[in-house]
Order: C-alpha cells, then sequence, then structure tokens
C-alpha cells in the first residue's frame, strides 16, 4: 500500500516518518512554507529514539500526483477546521494521468474529535476513525517532533463509526509492524473518539492557561468541563470508553520523553494559537460539547465559554496561555450563573 499523508505536520509528519522509516512508500501533502521545506530538505522527524530525515515525494495536493493507485490509503490528518478545504481538493480529484477516483480509496482520519468523519462520510465511501494518542509538535517547517517512547503512539483504528473490515487490519499491521505504534483494531471506533474527545476538552484549558498548571484551579475547571461532557453524551446516548478501558491500553507505554531543541508543549491547541495559525479546533472540541448540549438540552456554559475565548484569542492572536487561570475560573463560574438565572 501506498501511504498519502494530507496533513504532514505534527500528527501526519510523525505517522507519515515512521511508516517510511519501516520501508513503507510514502507521499506527503502539505501547504505552503511546510511544502516547501519538505520538498527541498525532506522529513525531519525528532524522535526518543534518535533524529531522522526522510525524503519522501511532497505535493501540495492530487494535482501533484502522475495518478492515484488501487492500492493507495489517504491519511488525513489537517486540523478539524481544514478537512471541507482538504476534502474539496481530494473528495473528487480527478488527478492528471486518471487512475483510481479518490472517493473509492480509503481515508482514515488521524483527527481530534469526530467532525472529521462526519464531514468525509460526505464525499468518501470507506471512512475510518483513528483515535490518535499521540504527543507531537510541529517544530518549524520540515521539522516534526514526537516525544513518546517506548511508542510514538496508540492509534485505536476502526470504520467510523463502527465497524472491520480488511483494509483497517492491514494499516493496522503496517502501523504496528512499525514498531513505534500500537494500533488496535476496535469494532466500535467512534466509542473511542469520544472518551478521547473528553480529554481534549482540556485543550482549550490548556491554550488559554498555560499547558503545565498543576493548580487544584486548573484541576477543578478541566473536571467541571469534563462533567459537562460526561452530562451531554448521556444525554445524547452516546457511549465512550472509560478512563480505566483507556488506561489499560496506554498504560506507560507513551510516556513523555524530553526532546533536545524540540519544545515541550501543551496540546494541539496550545501549539496552534503559539504558531499564531488564526485558527483552532475548539469548535469541533468544546464547540461538540455545546452543539450537543443544544441538541438534547444539556446547558454546557463552561464548554461554550472555553470555545468562546479560545476562538477569540485565535482570532485576535493573543498570547497562548496568558489568561491566568484564576481568571478563567471566575468568568466560568459566571457562565454558570448566568445559565443558572431564572
Ligand atoms: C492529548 C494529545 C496530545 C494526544 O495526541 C492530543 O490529542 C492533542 O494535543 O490534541
Amino acid at each position: 500500500m501506498r501511504y498519502i499523508i494530507i496533513g504532514a505536520g505534527a500528527v501526519g509528519g510523525s505517522i507519515g516518518g515512521r511508516l517510511a522509516g519501516a520501508g513503507h512508500e510514502v507521499v506527503l501533502v502539505a501547504r505552503g512554507a511546510q511544502h516547501a521545506a519538505l520538498r527541498d530538505g525532506g522529513l525531519r522527524l525528532k524522535v526518543p529514539d534518535g533524529e531522522y530525515t526522510y525524503r519522501l515525494p511532497t505535493v501540495e495536493g492530487p494535482g501533484g500526483l502522475d495518478e492515484l493507485r488501487a492500492d493507495d490509503v489517504l491519511v488525513l490528518a489537517v486540523k478539524t477546521q481544514d478537512t471541507v478545504g482538504a476534502l474539496q481538493a481530494w473528495g473528487p480529484a480527478p488527478v492528471a494521468g486518471g487512475g483510481t477516483a479518490a472517493e473509492r480509496l480509503p481515508l482514515f482520519c488521524a483527527q481530534n474529535g469526530v467532525e472529521g468523519q462526519r464531514l468525509a462520510l460526505r464525499v468518501f465511501r470507506h471512512v475510518y476513525g483513528v483515535c490518535v494518542w499521540l504527543p507531537s509538535t510541529f517544530v518549524e517547517p520540515g521539522v516534526v517532533s514526537a516525544g513518546g517512547a517506548p511508542l510514538t503512539g496508540i492509534l485505536h483504528l476502526g470504520r467510523h463509526p463502527h465497524g472491520v473490515d480488511e483494509t483497517v487490519r492491514l494499516v493496522a499491521a503496517d502501523l504496528d509492524k512499525t514498531g513505534f505504534f500500537e494500533a488496535p483494531v476496535v469494532p466500535d471506533v467512534a466509542r473511542w473518539q469520544y472518551a478521547k474527545l473528553l480529554t481534549n476538552l482540556n485543550n482549550t484549558v490548556m491554550a488559554l492557561s498555560g499547558p503545565a498548571d498543576g493548580t487544584e484551579a486548573a484541576a477543578a475547571v478541566r473536571a467541571r468541563v469534563r462533567a459537562e461532557g460526561e452530562a451531554v453524551l448521556a444525554a445524547a446516548g452516546i457511549a465512550y470508553a472509560s478512563v480505566e478501558e483507556q488506561q489499560a491500553v496506554r498504560g506507560h507505554k507513551v510516556d513523555l520523553v524530553p526532546l533536545d531543541g524540540a519544545p515541550r508543549t501543551g496540546g494541539s491547541t496550545w501549539q496552534s494559537l503559539a504558531r499564531g495559525t488564526g485558527t483552532i479546533e475548539a469548535d469541533h472540541l468544546n464547540g461538540e460539547i455545546a452543539l450537543l448540549g443544544r441538541l438534547y438540552g444539556v446547558p454546557t456554559p463552561l464548554n461554550e465559554l472555553l470555545q468562546h475565548l479560545a476562538n477569540t484569542f485565535a482570532r485576535e492572536r493573543r498570547e497562548a496561555g496568558s489568561m491566568p487561570i484564576a481568571e478563567l475560573a471566575a468568568l466560568a463560574d459566571q457562565a454558570v450563573a448566568f445559565v443558572q438565572e431564572p
């Protein structure tokens, strides 16, 4: 199989690099400065076992390929807010030399949340979810780091929202065989992704108030945000894997190792803010909970607040981590009081 990594950033670059390192054919897809750096200098992957450079075919879109092949596997690793753009480019994808129609190819969404798969199913027939547990960082154009050891990441895979087929087994086997991923094939990948969504609700808290906030105030905000998420999923009848189930798989297999020259950061939303990308994933993390809350009549003041504040930070390019946790906690109290008013 040939792996086409659409969005060769932190997660996509880590997966693509490790697959290439294990001898697989990999094509990287990126835009702008990242495309230029990957094309000219290769992909530099900083990991606990060393630093590797992979010189791989790199394109900006399907037009850069001669053709799509029947053995191509698309891995969509762009941030959720960039999914529609990527699907518009790749979905109908008539490529120069003809070949296989992209919409018939398997598309694996290696993304946070669940919205990516829903969008992809409007265009692609064979959509797979990947529940990505892979702490990684976009260091600078052409360079990504992934600090998990002994494994780089744990990637639960399955057809979205549920189901297993031969393709997912083959992809999981390729990932497993790199030696750097554990890739359990699960019959209910959405259940794992909703569990991860609950964890990712904290991404905005970290992005606003700093990555390494071990204070009681931060823990209290996180607990309240998660409790809202759990109440919403319960009301919507959406099942999610328990913390114990997740820990049983994860164990200490992706413990973080400090990497020379690669800054330790606070999750993907923090990184987006720190890079000043102008957009973040909050609409599909806290915003997913707020949406479900409205659909099922469950108040979600904290998640709405976090969605709003984080989007404002991104739009105004405010400094990541610059809101003291006490200020965030006070705003959270006000938001809760506001919805409780008669
Ligand atoms: C928690 C983590 C790092 C795991 O992959 C993540 O999902 C994120 O930063 O978005």
